[in-house]
């Protein structure tokens, strides 16, 4: 019997889009499907001929289409939602919830339609808000609805560990709780490098200073940039994700995952240390919290909140 390869569908052909559907095909997740809105068929469509015929230089065999017609798309495997618009020097994640919420939901009932039985990774801000707005559109079981945050938090976080003690990244492990926003909740506790806890290498004060830049990484981006956001650590975050859910590697990631109960949240997405496999979510890590780290959660949910509750009103 023919092996059947995967399909991944990335829908907004932008820059994080774009980025998203060339990593995937370097690293042969599956054949990509690249979509945006029909103005700009042929820009997508060029894009992604142009990473196709990179194929014979890089040594992938994935094939690339750029599209404007969901009929293209049906029945994928996974599809990574990035469209929307993007925030600015000067603007707030949050300042793009209600043009972004419609852009979500109109692509979901689309996906709804052409895919049913995908795997839905949301990337499109402000993403926790945009994950619970997707799960509504979709009717999908929760497994299958995931934003992603964390792993991007994450590596930011990780990034400066490594660079505070100049070692490798590859020996540094941590992970950020909470919403994608400034008061989201970097870990140090269980934080390392290469086994040990940071606490024991870094001095207060420069553990705190990583912390701050962590929160305010993405606008770090934002202002070097001046016209957009990040986009290639959003990709590699996103291709992480995909990897494992297509691989079913079962790699323990911190996502953005709908808690019902979890860490004292009912009806809540926000970022927790997940298991991700060929289901999708398929456990959500429930960790002990010290009361500083609970309030400090508890002031990233109240955030996620009051922009949910604005685009359920
Ligand atoms: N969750 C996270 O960690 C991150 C989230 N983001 C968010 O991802 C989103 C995309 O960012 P970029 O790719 O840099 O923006 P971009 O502006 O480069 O690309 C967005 C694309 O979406 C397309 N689009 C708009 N409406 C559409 C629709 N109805 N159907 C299909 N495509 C549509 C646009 O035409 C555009 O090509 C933004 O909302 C940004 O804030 C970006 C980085 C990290
Ligand atoms: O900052 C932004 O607007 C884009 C984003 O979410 C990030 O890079 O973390």
């Amino acid at each position: 019997m023919a092996i059947q390869r995967k399909k991944i569908t990335v829908v907004g052909a932008g820059f994080t889009g774009a980025t998203t559907a060339f990593l995937a095909a370097q690293k042969e997740l599956g054949d990509v499907v690249l979509l945006d809105i029909p103005q700009l068929e042929n820009p997508t469509k060029g894009k992604a001929l142009d990473m196709l015929e990179a194929s014979p230089v890089q040594g992938f065999d994935s094939n690339i289409v750029g599209t404007s017609n969901y009929d293209d798309t049906a029945n994928s495997d996974i599809v990574i939602i990035t469209a929307g618009i993007a925030r600015k020097p000067g603007m707030s994640r949050d300042d793009l919830v209600n043009t972004n919420a419609g852009i979500v939901r109109s692509v979901c009932d689309n996906v709804k339609r052409t895919s049913p039985n995908s795997i839905v990774i949301i990337l499109s801000n402000p993403v926790d808000a945009m994950t619970y707005v997707a799960y509504e559109a979709l009717g999908f079981p929760k497994e299958r609805v995931i934003g992603q945050s964390g792993v991007l938090d994450t590596a930011r976080y990780c990034t400066f560990i490594a660079q505070e003690l100049n070692v490798s990244v590859e020996d540094v492990r941590g992970f950020v709780l909470g919403g994608h926003g400034d008061d989201m909740v970097p870990l140090v506790r269980y934080s390392n490098v290469g086994g040990i806890p940071i606490e024991k290498l870094i001095p207060a004060d420069r553990i705190e200073a990583i912390v701050q830049r962590t929160r305010t990484g993405g606008g770090e981006i934002v202002n070097l940039l001046g016209n957009g956001s990040a986009y290639y650590a959003p990709a590699a975050s996103l291709v992480q994700m995909a990897e494992a859910i297509i691989k079913d590697k079962k790699r323990i990631i911190p996502a953005i995952a709908l808690l019902q109960g979890e860490y004292g949240y009912d009806n809540l997405f926000m970022g927790v240390p997940t298991l991700l496999g060929g289901e999708g979510i398929e456990k959500i890590f429930e960790l002990e919290l010290l009361p500083e780290e609970k309030t400090a959660l508890d002031k990233s949910a109240d955030s996620v909140r009051n922009v949910i509750k604005v685009v359920s009103a």
